[in-house]
């Protein structure tokens, strides 16, 4: 999928699961300086997410991988960014959009009565340019 060295997050949970998914979407950046983002345009955009954990599911799960995967591709798959209202007032770069994946993850997993983290997203826009969300503590109050 990615196809790339992720970057590894330290943590001493005693489980880290990743899923790979991608979706396509368009976004234009509407800002002076984003020079031709400025125009309306289309990525596949390659996301990895890593959660982490100490408890399983009764299923034996972290969380199942397929729920991930539904949480952000429903949400923006052949979707124009912009018209999302958490890009009313935020441009949709690359790190908003890792950031708002990382709530999107983290909301899921809050409800998970094993108590999963997500303690990374990486979003990849183009070949050639990616974010890696890293959440602080306060991000989880
Ligand atoms: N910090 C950010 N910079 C830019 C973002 C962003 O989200 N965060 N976004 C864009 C554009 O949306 C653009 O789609 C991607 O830009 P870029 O990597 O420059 O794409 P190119 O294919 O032109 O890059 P090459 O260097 O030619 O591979 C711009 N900046
Ligand atoms: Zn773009």
């Amino acid at each position: 999928m990615m196809q790339q060295f992720y970057p590894a997050v330290p943590h001493t949970y005693r489980f880290e699961l990743n899923k790979d998914f991608n979706f396509s979407a368009a976004h234009f950046i509407p800002s002076k300086e984003a020079g031709k983002c400025q125009v309306m345009h289309g990525h596949t955009y390659f996301v990895n997410v890593t959660v982490g954990g100490n408890e399983l599911d009764p299923s034996g799960f972290l969380i199942d991988f397929k729920l991930l995967k539904e949480a952000v591709h429903k949400r923006y798959d052949h979707s124009v960014l912009n018209d999302h209202p958490e890009f009313k007032n935020d441009f949709p770069t690359t790190e908003r959009l890792a950031e708002q994946i990382w709530t999107s993850i983290q909301s899921l997993l809050t409800t998970r009565n094993n108590k999963p983290v997500c303690l990374q997203v990486i979003v990849r826009e183009t070949p050639t340019s990616y974010v890696v969300y890293r959440p602080n503590r306060e991000d989880f109050q």
